[in-house]
């Protein structure tokens, strides 16, 4: 375990060179891992797990789209594909990765085969931190651990075919066996994680539901189209309001304080750019700081995981869910993104 020095904090961080792929493969040389669901993570995680010498199986619903793309993937049903229930007897470790909602609906099948020396694996700390609201509680003689890559499961699949890892964290709420550890971080290893973050289930579930809804994607188009109508109100054309407000960021600004930091992104703009920019963070901050706040508490007292609960168990939250993108992937301000994205160099 190497200690890291984040901004003058010291924090617990796993690496590759201490921990490589050869050592993971001997800690999990006889487990079969299943991984439950191929939704998003699923592919990523398994895919990466068979590429890496795991003995992993799939579990999947019978019919449907995401059976025929596991078929797809190179699954071979009866020998490394099953319904839910059979890889949920034949796995050593479960990889519970079914939407958030899903697990809830079909815990009552994944407990009833979690025996004694089990592993039960999570992507994200909700259904263990809001029990009350989940009914997920594991034996008590069963490992119960995490690994959440901080990304879509579709980035985890490409960067490690790009030879790179997306950085996870990884938690150990139960360690039944005295193995928790030396699992998670096999593990954590054999899904393509690069870095590895030490953190708790609860810790990571307020942070994620926090992110995605803020910086991440919630704010992040609050943001953008408040910016984007007022340019509209004041007689911009779409065109120039989108160029000012979200291709120049993505394509120019963003890439230079992704690779040095917000002030090298500053350092190479104009000094008039520099002079606003420094007067104006601190306002914006205020602004967004208290609904941040209400952010913050509405996911600490399981506000919005029972949002999501709600909603996502509904029979047809797809469509709903499909309805609400369809706006706004139709709105001025996307259809704009549209046209503009065609007439990028690499487009053309
Ligand atoms: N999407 C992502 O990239 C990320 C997801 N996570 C976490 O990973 C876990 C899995 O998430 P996703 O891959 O997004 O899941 P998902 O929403 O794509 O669903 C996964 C699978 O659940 C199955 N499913 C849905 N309802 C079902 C039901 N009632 N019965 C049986 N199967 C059902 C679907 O067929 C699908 O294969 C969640 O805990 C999520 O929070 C964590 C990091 C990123
Ligand atoms: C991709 C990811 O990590 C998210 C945004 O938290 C999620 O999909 O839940
Ligand atoms: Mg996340
Ligand atoms: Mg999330």
């Amino acid at each position: 375990m190497a200690q890291m020095n984040f901004g003058g904090v010291m924090e617990n961080v796993v690496t590759r060179e201490e921990f490589p792929l050869e050592k993971a493969r001997e800690v999990l040389k006889n487990e079969t891992i299943a991984v439950i669901g191929y939704g998003v993570q699923g592919p990523g995680q398994s895919l990466n797990l068979r590429d890496n010498g795991f003995n992993v199986i799939v579990g999947q619903r019978k019919g449907g789209k995401t059976w025929e793309k596991a078929v797809a993937d190179g699954w071979v049903p009866g020998e490394t594909l099953f319904d839910i229930e059979e890889a949920c007897r034949r796995g050593t470790i479960i990889q519970y990765l079914l939407s958030d909602a899903a697990q809830i609906e079909v815990w009552p099948t994944v407990k009833k085969h979690l025996t004694a020396g089990k592993a039960l694996y999570f992507s994200h700390g909700f259904g263990i931190t809001y029990k009350e609201r989940t009914g997920i509680v594991p034996p008590a003689d069963v490992d119960v651990i995490l690994v959440a890559p901080k990304g879509s499961g579709t980035s985890l699949r490409t960067m490690f075919l790009e030879g790179r890892g997306l950085n996870s964290s990884y938690a150990i709420f139960q360690d039944a066996t005295g193995r928790a550890y030396d699992r998670v971080i096999a593990l954590g290893i054999g899904v393509g994680s690069g870095y590895l973050f030490e953190t708790t289930f609860k810790r990571e579930v307020y942070s994620d539901l926090t992110g995605e809804r803020g910086s991440l994607m919630g704010a992040i188009q609050g943001l953008l189209l408040a910016q984007y109508e007022v340019l509209r109100e004041n007689g911009h054309t779409p065109s120039e309001a989108f160029n000012e407000t979200v291709e120049e960021l993505t394509q120019s600004l963003m890439p230079l304080f992704a690779k040095n930091g917000m002030d090298w992104m500053y350092a190479n703009c104009s000094t008039t750019a520099q002079r606003g920019a420094l007067d104006w963070m601190g306002p914006f901050h205020d602004a967004i700081k208290p609904v941040m706040q209400r952010l913050y508490e509405s996911v600490k007292s399981g506000n919005e995981a029972q949002i999501s609960i709600d909603s996502n168990s509904q029979p047809d939250y797809r469509s709903k869910l499909n309805e609400e993108l369809r706006q706004l992937r139709e709105s001025e301000m996307w259809q704009t993104a549209v046209t503009v994205r065609k007439l990028r160099p690499e487009n053309n």
